[in-house]
C-alpha cells in the first residue's frame, strides 16, 4: 500500500541518458511459481523487487517453499517442491492487487492438498476471475467464492486436477489462460484447452509458453485457438533464469525521449525480448519517433509526433503510455480495443479520460476506446492516480509541457516500479 503524499514535477525541458530497467513483473512472478513447482533449485537473476513480487514471495513462503534472496533482493534461489504445493492446515494468502499472483496461484493451488483462502486488496475483489474458475471446475477443482460470485476472495480446497477437453473465455484477461497453462502439466491427465472469444493481451501467452519451455515443458499451440498439454509431467529447473528488464516500465523513458528531445537508451530489454510490450516502440515509431534496437537495449530519439489510430489490444499496459504521449502529438490519437482497461488496477478508461481532461485534452471515452485531442498548451493540474501505478508513471510525461504537474500518491508505483520517479528524475534536464 502506498502513502498519500504528492510529488510536484516542475516543467521538464528535455531528457537524455541511459536507464537500466528493473526486472519484468510478468517474468518474475512466473519464474518464481514455476521454480517452486519444479524439481531442483533455480537461481532467478534480476528478479523485480516490487509489491506484486513480494506478494508472490510471501505466498510461496507460507506454502513452505524454501528460497533465499540476496541482500538487494535481485537474486532468488528457489528450492523447488518437485510438484504441487501441498500444505496441511488452513492458509490465508494475501495477494494485494497482483493479478500475476492471484490468477496463477488459483490454478496451482487446485493441484495439491490443502485449504487455501486467496485474498487481497479491495480492488482485487472487483477484478473478475470467473472465466478461470469456470475452466478449472470441470477438471475437478474445488473453488468457492467467499464474497461476490465471480470475484476473489476465493476458498480453494486442493484435491488435484484431472484432464480432458475444456474451454476458457479469453476475452477479458489472458492471465486466466496463463494460469491454466502453467498448472496443466501437473494435472493427472492430458488437457486440451479451447479459447472462447477473442483472446486479449495475446503476447503474454508467449511469455508463459517461453518460460514453461525453459522449465522443460512444451505445449502444442494451435494458433492461440487451442492448446494441448500432456498431463502427469513435472517441471525441471533450468538451473538459472535471467529475468529481462520490464518492457512496460521501459515505455515511459522511451516516450519521454520522443516527446521532449534528446535521446534515451533503456537497457535490460532488447530486440529479441519475449515481452510483447517492446511493440510499444513500434507505435512510437509510427507516431514519428526514431527507434533503434540492440541485443540488450532500445533507444528512442526526439521526433515531431503525429497522432495515430491504433488497436493496442496486444499491449494494454504500454498503451497507457501512448495515451499521455498523445498530449504532445499533432492531431488526435485513438487507442482502440482496450476494453479490459476497465478491469485492471482501476477503470483505466475512465481514469485516463478524467485525468487527461484535467491537463487540457479533449477526450472521448468509448466503451473500449479512448480518443485524445491534445491541448494547445498543457494545463497545470494535480493528477489523481487511483492506486494505479501506470496512471502515476504515464502522467509524469505530462510535465514535458511548460506547466507543473502534481502526481497524487506517487508511492503507488511500488506495485511494479518502486524506483520509478528516482530513475525518471535522472534523465530529466
Ligand atoms: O500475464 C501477465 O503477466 C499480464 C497480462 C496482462 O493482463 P491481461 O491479460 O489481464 O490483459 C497485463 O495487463 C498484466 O499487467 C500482466
Ligand atoms: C494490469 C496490471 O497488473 P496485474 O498483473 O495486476 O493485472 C498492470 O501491471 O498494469
Amino acid at each position: 500500500m502506498s502513502s498519500l503524499e504528492q510529488l510536484v514535477l516542475q516543467p521538464i525541458a528535455g531528457v537524455n541518458g541511459e536507464v537500466i530497467i528493473p526486472g519484468s513483473k510478468s517474468l518474475s512472478n512466473r519464474a518464481l511459481l514455476l521454480a517452486a513447482l519444479a524439481e531442483g533449485e533455480t537461481r532467478i537473476k534480476n528478479l523485480l523487487d516490487s509489491d506484486d513480487i513480494r506478494h508472490m514471495l510471501n505466498a510461496l513462503e507460507q506454502l513452505g517453499v524454501d528460497y533465499q534472496l540476496s541482500d538487494d533482493r535481485s537474486v532468488c534461489l528457489v528450492k523447488g517442491k518437485g510438484g504441487a504445493l501441498v500444505a496441511s492446515g488452513r492458509y490465508e494468502l494475501f495477494l494485494g492487487n497482483a493479478g500475476t499472483a492471484m490468477r496463477p496461484l488459483t490454478a496451482a493451488l487446485c493441484l495439491g492438498g490443502g485449504d487455501f483462502t486467496l485474498t487481497g486488496e479491495p480492488r482485487m475483489f472487483e477484478r473478475p476471475i470467473k472465466h478461470l474458475v469456470d475452466a478449472l471446475l470441470p477438471l475437478g477443482a474445488n473453488i468457492e467464492y467467499l464474497q461476490a460470485a465471480g470475484y476473489p476472495p476465493l476458498k480453494i480446497t486442493g484435491t488435484g486436477l484431472t484432464g480432458g477437453e475444456i474451454a476458457i473465455d479469453g476475452s477479458i484477461s489472458s492471465q486466466f489462460l496463463t494460469a491454466l497453462l502453467m498448472s496443466a502439466p501437473l494435472a493427472s491427465e492430458d488437457i486440451t484447452i479451447t479459447v472462447k472469444g477473442d483472446l486479449v493481451s495475446k503476447p503474454y501467452i508467449d511469455i508463459t509458453l517461453d518460460l514453461m519451455a525453459k522449465f522443460g515443458v512444451s505445449v502444442t499451440n494451435n494458433d492461440y485457438q487451442s492448446f494441448s498439454v500432456t498431463g502427469g509431467q513435472s517441471y525441471r529447473s533450468p538451473g538459472e533464469i535471467m529475468v529481462e528488464g520490464d518492457a512496460s516500465s521501459a515505455s515511459y523513458f522511451l516516450a519521454a525521449a520522443a516527446i521532449s528531445g534528446g535521446t534515451v537508451r533503456v537497457y535490460g530489454v532488447g530486440k529479441n525480448s519475449v515481452q510483447g510490450d517492446i511493440r510499444f516502440a513500434d507505435v512510437l515509431a509510427q507516431m514519428g519517433a526514431e527507434i533503434s534496437y540492440g541485443e540488450d537495449y532500445i533507444e528512442a530519439s526526439k521526433a515531431k509526433l503525429d497522432g495515430v489510430d491504433v488497436d493496442l489490444n496486444h499491449i494494454p499496459d504500454a498503451a497507457m503510455t501512448i495515451a499521455t504521449t498523445a498530449l504532445f502529438a499533432n492531431g488526435p490519437t485513438r487507442i482502440r480495443n482496450v476494453y479490459n482497461w476497465r478491469v485492471k488496477e482501476t477503470d483505466r478508461l475512465t481514469a485516463m479520460a478524467t485525468e487527461l481532461r484535467k491537463v487540457g485534452a479533449e477526450v472521448v471515452e468509448g466503451e473500449d476506446f479512448i480518443e485524445i485531442t491534445p491541448p494547445a498548451r498543457i494545463t497545470s493540474a494535480a493528477i489523481d492516480t487511483y492506486d494505479d501505478h501506470r496512471v502515476a508513471m504515464c502522467f509524469s510525461l505530462a510535465a514535458m509541457g511548460d506547466a507543473a504537474i502534481t502526481i497524487n500518491d506517487p508511492g503507488c508505483t511500488a506495485k511494479t516500479f518502486p524506483t520509478y520517479f528516482e530513475l525518471f528524475g535522472k534523465i530529466c534536464a
